[in-house]
């Protein structure tokens, strides 16, 4: 049987996962691609390290000149992290004639555009399922099953490393702190988290998601990001007495031929299946005209879900390479980029106020919601410690715009502080 020669650029949780995918599902790999996929180089920054994986024979380097160079390696598989290191090794690589398949969703979300382009005119493949909700296969579902249809709403739940810590925090009560400590002792999290908990992770995904369902290419500054690092348990339970799970939720619409995209923590109703899911789980929702609601449930980060992805691309390029199409980029929908404006972005929110505990507060408040033209369907003041009363609220559907301006009229009030206001989605 001919031999199909993979590199690894990373040998750390992923690039764990993806040799330990090749060697014990080896045969069936095989009978499906009719080749056989032997790993031939490993390229990591300290290959004087000891590993529990076992690549006996294998060169392992951490000079990429070696992997460039290598005659033997075809296909590529980028599990290092970092964005200009990674697109300058890839871009190296692409140019060799390699086939790259990468996890890096940093780099992707960022330059993936130059990368596609090398990738077509080099004809070779650039694959990234893993990039997008790890385990689950949503990116190629989307290239290939929802070709026909409209896709009106990409939204759920792509971050890993925040909805184990949020449903820690929520079930066991566990501290914020701790619940991150063990995300990144599982290997869920980024080698530095604070992208997953400023949400910025999360919006490097939607921005694939983006570019997949609506073909159009958005930078981060389009995307209107909230971390959790804000949010207190306070909110969690006070979200739960009301019948809300708090979720960090990425949500990508196209209103009118303009996309709105947005990261943030958000109140799910409990009836609502984007609320059961928990810890590293991810789930992604898409609403599309002619089939409706369907949704992607499955773990969002990991060794062996995420090699899945990884090694579901490998295979997908070696059977390109055997029946000579490689070069067609794995998502071609393109469409130019217009953002949708804040009066046209609407949803129902949570607000959390701090509210001095004064006669005529309550009234300021709701004068500066009349003025907003925003109505509320609930209020409550639920706790006061002599001082400072805190006050609930969840809105009417209102635009952003709206949003905007009951946020800007709250900020120069003395007696009143708006402490979070967050999408309340039933
Ligand atoms: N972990 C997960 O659940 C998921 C991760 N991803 C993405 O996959 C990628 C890898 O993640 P993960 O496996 O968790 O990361 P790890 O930190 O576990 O592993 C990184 C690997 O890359 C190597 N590496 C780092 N810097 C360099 C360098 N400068 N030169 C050569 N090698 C280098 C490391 O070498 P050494 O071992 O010597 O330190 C290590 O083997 C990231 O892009 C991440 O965003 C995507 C989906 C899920
Ligand atoms: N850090 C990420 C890993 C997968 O992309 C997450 O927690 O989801
Ligand atoms: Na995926």
């Amino acid at each position: 049987m001919r031999e199909i020669g993979i590199g690894l650029l990373g040998l750390g949780t992923v690039g764990s996962g993806v040799v330990r995918l090749l060697q014990d599902n080896q045969a069936k790999i095989s009978s499906i691609t009719g080749r056989r996929l032997t790993i031939k180089r490993v390229i990591v920054r300290h290959p004087e390290k000891h590993r529990d994986t076992k690549l006996d024979g294998v060169p392992m380097t951490a000079n990429i000149e070696d992997m460039i160079q290598d005659p033997a390696v075809q296909i590529v598989v980028e599990v290092m992290g970092t964005i200009q290191l990674a697109e300058d090794y890839i871009k190296r690589l692409l140019q060799a004639g390699k086939h790259v398949v990468t996890a890096n969703k940093d780099l992707i979300a960022q330059k993936g555009g130059e990368l596609v382009d090398i990738a077509a005119k080099k004809q070779r493949d650039l694959m990234y399922e893993a990039s997008v909700a790890g385990g689950i296969p949503i990116l190629r579902t989307i290239v290939n099953s929802f070709a026909a249809d409209q896709i009106l709403e990409v939204s759920g739940i792509v971050n890993g490393t925040t909805n184990y810590i949020l449903t820690q925090m929520n079930q066991k009560k566990v501290s914020y702190a701790a619940a991150l400590k063990s995300a990144q002792d599982l290997g869920f999290a980024e080698s530095d988290p604070t992208n997953d908990v400023m949400g910025i992770d999360a919006a490097y995904k939607m921005i694939i998601l983006t570019q997949f369902a609506f073909g159009m290419s958005l930078k981060l500054e389009n995307v209107t990001v909230e971390g959790i690092d804000k949010v207190r348990l306070e909110d969690i339970q006070q979200a739960q007495s009301l019948g809300y799970t708090i979720k960090l939720i990425g949500d990508a619409k196209e209103i009118d031929g303009k996309a709105s995209v947005s990261v943030g923590p958000t109140l799910i109703a409990n009836s609502n299946p984007l609320a059961a899911v928990q810890n590293e789980n991810n789930a992604v929702v898409v609403k599309s005209a002619a089939v409706g609601n369907t949704m992607f449930y499955g773990p969002g980060a990991g060794e062996l879900p995420t090699a899945n992805s990884v090694v579901s691309d490998i295979i997908a390029v070696t059977k390109d390479i055997g029946i000579g199409i490689t070069g067609n980029t794995f998502n071609s929908y393109r469409h130019q980029v217009a953002i949708a404006p804040n009066s046209a972005v609407k949803s129902a929110y949570y607000l959390a106020l701090k509210v001095r505990d004064i006669p005529g507060q309550m009234l300021a408040l709701t004068r500066i919601m009349a003025e907003s033209k925003a109505s509320f369907r609930q209020i409550f003041q639920t706790s006061s410690d002599g001082d400072f009363a805190r006050v609930v609220m969840i809105t009417h559907e209102i635009s952003l715009a709206q949003l905007e301006k009951v946020q800007e009229k709250v900020a120069v009030l003395e007696n009143i502080e708006l402490i979070s206001s967050y999408r309340v989605l039933d």
